[in-house]
């Protein structure tokens, strides 16, 4: 039985900081600060965040940091929510959100709520569920919830409910693993799971799962070990996890390993890269693999940093 060779997913994630000028690298340029959340999180699930150094990382995340409050994807980008999570999730990670001015940046995000409760992803409005959670969860790790207008926030949500149970980018759009994991978590975080029909959700989202033990997005589709996360999460929160085979999922994303050089790939014997590197460690410490700390479904954090920010101050 493969194991998680997880000294040799540390190094590729610490090279991968390091090798600027890769393919990869230049193509996520502009999602940097969203491949920084992926990597830092991934080492600190397998208790390694000490091998880089706090201070670094944070001045890097800080030259991110727009005078609107909004944090951008790299140094002199414009800002958008979708980095403004990953700056906020970063400092919460090395226990530095205390360097924030709050205010400001909790605006920024509050900013973003349209009339009908929606939120838009920076000031050229566009709309997706996916940027209400961001919203939702970056402003209650700030403990800011107050200053938007949480019932509408909540009420948008759920118009984007599915006959099938799921839940799409907007009202009427196909549901779909991601925009169920950002409904879902938003509902989580905001006390309004009653919302979810967990019987009816739980069926699709463990329909999900193939013969090979991966999961996929939606009918039809191939299995992608990132779907380890936006599915198992949302069963989790919905607490239907023991609809599916969970041995058989471990199995599936130890297959996507790479062995040598470290990193998970999307399916076995393709490509690795950080993003699924983070989303098959997280899978795996959802699926309680030993050896990987605990992360919270929602939020998406270890529950050790999610502890420390609910219960302090
Ligand atoms: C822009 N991205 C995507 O479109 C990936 C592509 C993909 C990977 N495997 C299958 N497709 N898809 C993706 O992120 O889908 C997740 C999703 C979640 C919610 C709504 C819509 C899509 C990836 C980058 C990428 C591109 C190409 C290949 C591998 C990674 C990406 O940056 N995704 C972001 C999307 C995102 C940002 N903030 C979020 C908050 C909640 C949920 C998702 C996000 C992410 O998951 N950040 O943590
Ligand atoms: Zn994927």
């Amino acid at each position: 039985m493969v194991q998680l060779v997880a000294d040799k997913h540390v190094r590729y994630i610490l090279m991968a900081e390091k090798k600027k000028e890769s393919f990869e690298s230049v193509v996520m340029d502009h999602l940097r600060m969203n491949g920084a959340y992926w990597g830092l999180t991934a080492l600190d699930l397998l208790e390694k965040l000490g091998s880089v150094s706090k201070d670094e990382v944070v001045s890097w995340v800080m030259t991110c940091y727009h005078e609107s409050g909004g944090f951008a994807g790299n140094t002199g980008h414009d800002p958008h929510i979708l980095y403004t999570l990953s700056a906020v999730q970063i400092l919460a990670l090395f226990d530095k959100l205390d360097i924030l001015d709050v205010g400001k940046v909790s605006s920024y995000v509050a900013g973003l709520q349209n009339e009908d409760g929606s939120f838009s992803g920076d000031i050229w409005g566009e709309i997706d569920t996916r940027f209400s959670y961001i919203a939702i969860c970056c402003l209650s790790i700030l403990k800011c919830l107050d200053k938007i207008n949480v019932k509408k926030a909540v009420d948008y949500i759920v118009s984007c409910k599915n006959l099938d149970g799921g839940f799409g980018c907007t009202p009427g759009a196909e549901s779909h693993a991601g925009q169920i994991f950002c409904c879902v978590g938003a509902l989580a975080i905001t006390g309004n799971l009653h919302h979810v029909d967990k019987d009816l959700l739980g069926w699709w989202l463990c329909e999900r799962q193939g013969k090979t033990g991966g999961l996929n997005g939606r009918p039809e589709k191939l299995p992608d070990v990132c779907y380890s996360w936006w599915v198992l999460s949302s069963l989790i929160m919905i607490d239907r996890v023991h609809w599916i085979d969970k041995a058989k999922l471990v199995k599936f994303i130890l297959d996507c390993q790479d062995l040598d050089n470290g990193g998970i790939s999307d399916r076995p014997d393709d490509a690795v890269d950080i993003f699924h590197t983070y989303f098959g460690v997280a899978g795996l410490s959802l699926l309680e693999y030993h050896g990987v700390k605990a992360i919270d479904p929602a939020y998406a954090l270890p529950v050790d940093v999610i502890n420390r920010i609910i219960f302090t101050k």
